[in-house]
């Protein structure tokens, strides 16, 4: 149902984070009231905007990795190759069927359609479960200039869990989503840990690799001076890895390693972009890269992407992993524990890479 409230009535800059923030809205319900002008509190610092020479006037690309390749040792060495060159890749006939990836971007729509009211039942206030969050932006209340995103949010704990919390109309394909993801995802995994020495994927390594998965319904409405705000800011995920879905849309861009340059993710049907976290990071002691990316708003379509966060357990201590450091290289994070970390990413406004100092030595 489209918001009742008219664009005259946002006078005031405060009545549009009350009616965006507070009230539950979000980006998408503004987007919807038709308004024609970017509210002030989404104008981002000029460097912070997509907008500089290096956008697009590069031949750089990411690498696209067929996982189906008969050339297993091909397709393992790529992977890890893109993890030490790009923290980033794409994975083409990677197993996860087709109709699954349609399902859960239906299933995405039809959440956001919802009305407000149903929405709203999910915000940090409201919700039944501390594992389901509806929001907006990243972090509003600490942030200068918010973000041109809503999101809903949703932990995994337990089937009986999301059973009962996890929103009707997107919790069936949202669970098919992660479960049908887990042998693609335990396949990189294996790929990525021989080569730092991890013999095999076992209980102990799989719990501190993925022993705790977040899945993000992202939606990004239509916006009015797109040129002015971000999607998403510049950051890097706490992950050990993500396993990202986008839709047709495009807008991802990822900051090339070698060049520093913009680099956009174009999409690629029936893929999954894959990108290191930093909880991998400092797993393989800087050797795997949690690159820094962030997504451009867009004047004329709305966007959707659902993000799987494949993490450490809460309570894991994650630091430079004995393998990695056995030959008498010098470790250059301390331990932490994860939540500690993920809490220290979640307080404070996107900073790009900054949040990996919070590990280092
Ligand atoms: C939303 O836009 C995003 C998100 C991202 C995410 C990138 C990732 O890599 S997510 C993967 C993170 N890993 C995990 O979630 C697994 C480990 N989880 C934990 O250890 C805990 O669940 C916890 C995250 C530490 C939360 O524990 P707890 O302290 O019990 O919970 P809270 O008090 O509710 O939260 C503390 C603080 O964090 C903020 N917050 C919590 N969850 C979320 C969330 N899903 N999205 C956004 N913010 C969240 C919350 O604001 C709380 O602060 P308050 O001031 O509100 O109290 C990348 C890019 C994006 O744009
Ligand atoms: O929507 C996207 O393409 C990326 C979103 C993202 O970076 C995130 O949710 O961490
Ligand atoms: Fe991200």
């Amino acid at each position: 149902m489209a918001p009742t409230l008219s664009t005259a009535n946002f006078a005031d800059p405060a009545e549009v984070t009350e009616f965006v923030v507070n009230k539950g809205n979000g980006v998408k319900g503004l987007s919807e009231t038709g308004i024609k002008t970017l509210p002030d509190q989404y104008i981002q610092p000029f460097e912070e905007r997509l907008i500089n020479k290096f956008v697009n006037e590069t031949d750089e690309a990411i690498p696209v990795i067929n996982m189906s390749d008969p050339d297993e040792h091909k397709v393992a060495e790529a992977i890890c190759d893109a993890a030490e060159r790009w923290g980033f890749f794409q994975v083409i006939n990677h197993g996860v069927p087709l109709e699954v990836l349609d399902n859960v971007k239906a299933a995405t729509h039809r959440f956001f359609n919802l009305p407000v009211e149903e929405k709203s039942k999910y915000t940090k206030e409201n919700s039944l479960s501390t594992n389901v969050r509806f929001g907006t932006s990243f972090s509003p209340r600490a942030e200068k200039a918010l973000e041109w995103k809503d999101y809903l949010s949703l932990f995994f704990v337990s089937e009986a869990e999301a059973e009962q919390f996890w929103p009707d109309v997107c919790k069936n394909e949202a669970l098919e989503y992660i479960n049908k993801s887990k042998t693609m995802v335990r396949k990189l995994l294996e790929y990525l840990g021989k080569n730092l020495n991890v013999k095999e994927l076992d209980e102990t390594k799989e719990s501190l690799f993925m022993g705790s998965i977040r899945v993000n319904l992202n939606y990004y409405p239509i916006c009015p001076n797109p040129d002015l705000t971000v999607g998403v800011g510049r950051h890097s995920d706490v992950s050990s890895l993500t396993i990202l879905l986008q839709d047709q849309i495009g807008g991802l861009h990822v900051r090339s390693l070698s060049s520093g340059n913009w680099v956009h993710v174009p999409p690629v049907p029936g893929s999954f972009v894959i990108n290191i976290g930093d909880a991998m990071q400092i797993l393989s002691n800087g050797r795997y890269k949690s690159v820094e990316h962030r997504v451009l708003a867009n004047g004329s379509n709305n966007r959707i992407s659902v993000p799987i966060f494949v993490n450490p357990k809460p309570e894991s201590v994650i630091g430079p992993l004995p393998e990695v450091i056995a030959k008498g290289e010098e470790p250059i994070y301390r331990d932490v524990v994860y939540s500690d970390y993920v809490r220290y990413f979640f307080k404070k406004p996107h900073d790009g890479k900054k949040t990996v100092d919070f590990a280092k030595k």
